[in-house]
């Protein structure tokens, strides 16, 4: 033993051998990567780990990124809901949470942490995930990305792609199927992401203030819609469907929005078009909100970076096109001088998604448009069959009255009824004043006298604006009959002055003395 151990390098040689080898390697390195052009490289490398360190190891790896083709990765989504629920006693490391409203007595949530593992058994198949993460190499785009990877046994490859992944996609779905807790994204302009938050808005279709009629209309709409998809197949249309909703602030626009959310149960993407600056990253970004979901993009006519509303001028050797609802000839719109970056998102680029070639990019969607004015939106934009139902959501009516006062106060009866829906019918009071005002009490009658008190005061507004109107409205019409007769008298005046002058000038030309001459004459 002793005298092994006197044969053993010292360690100052094992130092200086390691580092020469190391140093070689590097410059066998440098020199390959100097000497070897990049294709020839990747595919020498690709050979080398094919045929010889594949025959050293028996796995294999998919690499599942967080991006795919210009969108987000289907699959790398639904690993993210699949895998927490394998997290199993052979799991390492948990990422964990609670939601806002979590009952604390259940345990808190679970997910996988970057460079997290975790093992799955399917069809007597070992599958290890691991999610990585590195910094993207895009400039514009420099946060972190994810991606999985999975590794199996290399001969269980072709069944893993078979079986496997489709197991885990349907999985994912079926689980989101039945989550209970919707999400609202946001787009994050300066990450170019969407950022999500959970969604809790309590509007339902049975609290919103409307017509009975129009709400069931639009209800019937949504189901018919969401349970088309094989009508949709067949027509060959984009499974998706368009709503504009218009009305004044406080008509309950978000609010219809929020029920319509609660009602299908999609997410929704809240998008400001104002912060998207191109076509080009308004489709990036539409084509990453997954399907089941709601495209949200309100006050559509006061978007202030985008030139949606109204599309631009355009230049004047545009002026021969064929103008009116030609909306790609109004999308030849130019501003030469700036980067394409920079111009905001054209009415062609949006509309392109609603139902151009790229609305395909995507099933079961929904896109809703607000506006408070619909008058200012492009004609292409309120073009019908543009967006399929547009929905006017105006002043409150007695119906809805009683929803608001059913939804706050509890009550269906109640003595002020008739007189405060005879108030409602004479002025323009929106939903969310009406709202406002019964909120004031819990008690009935103090918070519907509060409410007639507040309309009574906008009917005497009313009145009092309707005979100052009349008043000078009368005014106006004295002033103008006033001028008619001085008008009118002017007139007589002139047509017995010119009659007078042409009788003179007629007996001057005859020669002979008037009537009244002779008259004089005989009496001289
Ligand atoms: N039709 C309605 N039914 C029930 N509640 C309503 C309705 N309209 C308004 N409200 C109430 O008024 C508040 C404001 O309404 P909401 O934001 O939905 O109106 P909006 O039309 O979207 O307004 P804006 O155009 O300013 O965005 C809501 O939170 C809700 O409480």
């Amino acid at each position: 033993m002793s005298s092994f151990l006197k044969n053993l390098p010292s360690t100052s040689s094992l130092v200086a051998a390691y580092a020469t080898i190391s140093t070689f390697l590097m410059l066998l390195k440098s020199m390959f990567d100097l000497m070897v052009p990049e294709k020839a490289r990747e595919s020498i490398i690709a050979i080398v780990q094919e045929h010889i360190i594949s025959r050293f190891f028996t796995s294999f790896t998919f690499v599942i990124e967080e991006e795919w083709e210009f969108g987000d990765n289907a699959l790398f989504r639904a690993a993210m809901v699949y895998l927490p629920t394998k997290i199993g006693p052979s799991t390492q490391t948990v990422l964990l949470g609670f939601k806002e409203k979590h009952k604390f007595e259940t345990p808190p949530e679970t997910g996988v942490p970057v460079w997290g593992h975790v093992v799955d058994e399917f069809e007597n198949m070992k599958l290890k995930w691991t999610l990585k993460s590195k910094k993207s190499k895009n400039m514009l785009y420099s946060r972190e990305r994810k991606f999985f990877h999975l590794t199996c046994n290399k001969n269980h490859r072709d069944k893993v792609m078979k079986n496997y992944f489709p197991h885990v996609a349907l999985t994912a779905r079926s689980i989101l199927n039945n989550r209970k807790g919707l999400r609202i994204y946001t787009y994050d302009q300066s990450h170019c992401y969407w950022e999500s938050t959970a969604f809790k808005h309590p509007s339902t279709f049975a609290t919103l203030a409307m017509e009975p009629d129009l709400k069931k209309f639009i209800m019937e709409d949504l189901d018919m819609f969401v349970n088309r998809k094989v009508f949709f197949e067949r027509v060959g249309r984009t499974w998706k469907r368009g709503y504009l909703l218009y009305g004044p602030p406080g008509t309950g626009k978000s609010s219809l929005v929020a029920a319509i959310a609660n009602h299908v149960r999609y997410n929704i993407y809240d998008l400001q078009l104002g912060t998207v600056k191109s076509d080009f990253d308004l489709r990036r970004l539409l084509t990453s909100t997954t399907n089941r979901s709601i495209l949200l993009i309100e006050d559509i006519d006061c978007s202030s970076n985008s030139n949606v509303a109204q599309e631009r001028p355009k230049d004047s050797d545009d002026d021969d096109d064929d103008d009116d609802d030609d909306d790609n000839a109004n999308a030849k719109v130019k501003k030469k001088s700036m980067p394409p970056s920079s111009q905001g998102v054209t009415l062609s680029g949006l509309l392109n998604f609603i139902d151009g070639l790229w609305s395909s990019c995507g099933e079961e969607r929904i896109i809703i448009f607000t506006t408070n004015f619909r008058e200012k939106l492009d004609p292409a934009l309120r073009r019908p069959g543009r967006m399929d139902v547009h929905i006017n959501m105006g002043y409150c009516t007695p119906a809805g009255f009683r929803v608001l006062v059913s939804t706050y106060l509890g009550i269906q009866e109640h003595d002020l009824f008739v007189r405060i829906e005879k108030l409602i019918q004479a002025v323009e009071i929106t939903p969310a004043e009406v709202a406002q005002q019964i909120m004031k009490s819990d008690q009935p009658e103090v918070a519907l006298e509060s409410l007639v008190e507040f309309l009574s005061a906008k009917k005497n507004e009313v009145d009092e604006a309707k005979t100052k109107k009349a008043e000078k409205d009368t005014k106006q019409e004295e002033k103008l009959s006033a001028k008619n007769g001085v008008d009118e008298a002017k007139t007589k005046k002139e047509e017995k002055d010119t009659k007078q002058e042409e009788k003179l000038s007629g007996d001057q030309d005859n020669g002979q003395p008037s009537e009244s001459e002779m008259r004089s004459i005989y009496l001289t």
